[in-house]
């Protein structure tokens, strides 16, 4: 695979971002319609935004499972985010006198790539099983397929967005396919334009994205192909957000982001097993390390493992290029995080065990939440599948609630038939609590919490002005000069992130998630209010668990294992509950 691991990015070649001051041609007139390949979490919900966020642009998002699309035209969407029925709606059925429907979804795959000005590809890149590079590196089968068939099919000239998380140099492989295989007179440009959607938050990460970033060739057409992709995103994106860089750099920012996401949940776990040890408790020290702004309160909830289909994944395919590059040092350190991960999954249910008196045969465990995360019914590399499968190794009897998991597909995960009498899956968390010996919460769920807001971190107040401090300390031995105006040296490490002025970050709780902006809940409150429901995400904020009934169903005594740190433990040791939290200390659990 061509790779060119030294080219510098635009920005810094440049020191401008090379949109600014170019003037639109011909070439860059209005896409008047786009193609998203791949009708999945990342196909589906990106398509829906695009669509409600450009209303004159036709969006058709094709895929070749039949069963997906149908799922997309009916009400029944195929994947679960909150606010996402009420976006395709609005864009795939049009409002009555007010907009037509310009959200398609298809499995006729060949016409909508003739159609199309654009086009997205987000099919699927999972981790190789087999062959050279198995359990590391992507399996890109799916992503030559869709290229192949562009090359076929277009008949006029297509920017071709590589949208999937790919290893670098697939972009230019991309290039190459479809240069060898375009129709005569036919010229394809292709952009890298990775996605950073977490599921869950899908529909406030498209629309209040923190940064788009667009890939392109350093060529006439390349920059050209990146300017028309960014006038799509402006319809809604501002347009210092939308960063213009080359190619290999946006790919490889992708499986950057993620591994530096997930290195800091492995950090936190590595820290709540010490937690575990000494007296110290993870969610404090979690605060305490999230208040400094140089790290920030992001993902750094404790947790009994990351999951889904990205993380995992994405690092250890930069284990892989590490390793074609022949750097094992680099190698090793971006595979210890998803070791700890495993580590983090085998403790907790140690853990279980240990504190079950050595033994859970023929005990009946409630396992609450099978999916890797809320408000999605996502259970790719769901920790709750690892953990499941060791407690049925130690002949527990485990009854599963997940609000948003299909039956059949936790039966799949677990690799068991339907008829396999050591699982129960409830479609009521009451039923799974019924003579359970121990309730173990796996997915944080709101509705499993027993707390106003999840976390401790309380929002502090605006940080005190960096030029009024320095004027306050410094006023008595200054003399009557200004310590700033007069030119004094603060010794202000100018590393830091905080500078001088700046308003400070925001410092909410450590799982800290966007609001859906205003804009959205205007329109989706317009379908409400004639069908007079509650949105899903309402509906589910109304089942919360009543904690006092689930005690009064158990066997005592009654254990609770938060894998999620979602529950308030003192309330429910109250109830008379033996509460073992991610990284609380033995002595904190009774
Ligand atoms: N899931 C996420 O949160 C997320 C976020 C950012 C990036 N990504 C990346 O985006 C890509 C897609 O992820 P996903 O979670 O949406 O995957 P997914 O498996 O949910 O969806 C992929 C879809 O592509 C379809 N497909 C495969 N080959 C096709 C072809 N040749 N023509 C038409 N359809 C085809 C599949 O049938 C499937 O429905 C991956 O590379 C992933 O790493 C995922
Ligand atoms: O403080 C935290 C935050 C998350 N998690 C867990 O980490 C996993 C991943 O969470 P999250 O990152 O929120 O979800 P994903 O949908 O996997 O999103 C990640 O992977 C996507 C696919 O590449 C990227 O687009 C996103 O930016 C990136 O956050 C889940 O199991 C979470 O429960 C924790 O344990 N502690």
């Amino acid at each position: 695979m061509a790779q060119s691991w030294t080219a510098n990015s635009f920005v810094s070649q440049q020191g401008r971002n090379p949109r600014e001051g170019e003037v639109k041609n011909e070439s860059q007139r209005a896409i008047k319609s786009i193609c998203c390949i791949g009708g999945g979490y990342v196909g589906g919900p990106s398509g829906a935004v695009i669509a409600n966020r450009a209303p004159s642009t036709k969006v058709t998002v094709v895929d070749v499972n039949s069963d997906r699309i149908d799922a997309w035209n009916s009400t029944k969407l195929p994947v679960y985010e909150p606010y996402l029925y009420d976006l395709v709606a609005i864009a795939r059925d049009g409002i009555p006198g007010q907009r037509e429907p310009n959200l398609f979804f298809s499995t006729q795959v060949d016409e909508a790539i003739r159609e199309a000005d654009l086009i997205f590809v987000g099919v699927n890149t999972p981790t190789k099983t087999s062959g050279l590079g198995a359990g590391k590196a992507s399996d890109l089968g799916w992503l030559e397929m869709a290229t192949r068939r562009i090359a076929r099919c277009a008949d006029h000239d297509t920017i071709v967005i590589e949208k999937s998380t790919v290893p670098c140099g697939t972009a230019q492989d991309m290039q190459e396919i479809l240069k060898a295989n375009a129709k005569p007179g036919v010229q394809f440009e292709v952009l890298s334009n990775p996605e950073f959607l977490a599921e869950g938050t899908a529909i406030s990460n498209l629309l209040c994205p923190d940064r788009v970033l667009i890939g392109c060739f350093e060529t006439e057409s390349g920059r050209t192909a990146a300017n028309r992709l960014a006038d799509v995103y402006a319809n809604w994106v501002p347009k210092d957000r939308i960063i213009t860089m080359n190619i290999w750099s946006a790919e490889l920012s992708k499986l950057a982001s993620n591994a530096l996401l997930a290195q800091r949940i492995s950090s936190i776990n590595a820290l709540s097993s010490i937690c575990e040890a000494t007296g110290a408790n993870i969610e404090e020290v979690s605060y305490a390390c999230g208040l400094d702004t140089r790290i920030g309160p992001k993902m750094l909830s404790a947790s009994v493992g990351f999951g889904g289909s990205c993380f995992k994944k994405d690092i250890m395919n930069l284990t892989h290029i590490s390793e074609s590059l022949n750097l094992p040092e680099v190698a090793a350190y971006w595979k210890s995080v998803v070791e700890v991960n495993e580590y983090q999954k085998n403790r907790f249910t140690q853990q279980i065990v240990d504190t079950m008196h050595s033994t859970l045969s023929r005990k009946k465990i409630a396992v609450l939440g099978f999916a890797y995360k809320k408000n999605t019914g996502d259970t790719r590399e769901s920790a709750a599948i690892s953990v499941v499968r060791s407690l049925l190794d130690e002949n527990a009897i485990v009854a599963i609630y997940d609000p948003k998991v299909r039956r059949n597909q936790i039966f799949d995960d677990l690799k068991l038939s339907t008829d396999d009498q050591r699982i129960q899956v409830c479609s009521d968390p009451y039923d799974a609590c019924e003579d359970a010996h121990a309730v173990v919460i796996l997915t944080e769920w709101d509705m499993f919490s027993n707390q106003e807001k999840r976390t401790t971190p309380a929002r502090l107040g605006k940080k005190p002005d960096f030029e009024a401090a320095l004027r306050a300390s410094l006023s008595d031995t200054m003399r009557g000069k200004d310590p700033i105006s007069d030119g004094l040296d603060s010794g202000y490490d100018s590393g830091h992130s905080y500078s001088p002025g700046a308003s400070s970050p925001d410092l909410g709780s450590a799982h800290v998630r966007p609001s859906t902006p205003d804009f959205v809940v205007q329109q989706i409150a317009k379908p409400r209010k004639q069908t007079s429901e509650l949105s899903e995400p309402q509906q589910l904020a109304q089942k919360k668990l009543d904690w006092s009934r689930v005690s009064s169903l158990m066997q005592r005594p009654m254990y609770v294992f938060d894998g999620r740190n979602t529950v308030d433990a003192q309330k429910l040791r109250s109830l008379g509950f033996h509460v073992v939290s991610i990284g609380s200390s033995a002595s904190n659990s009774k």
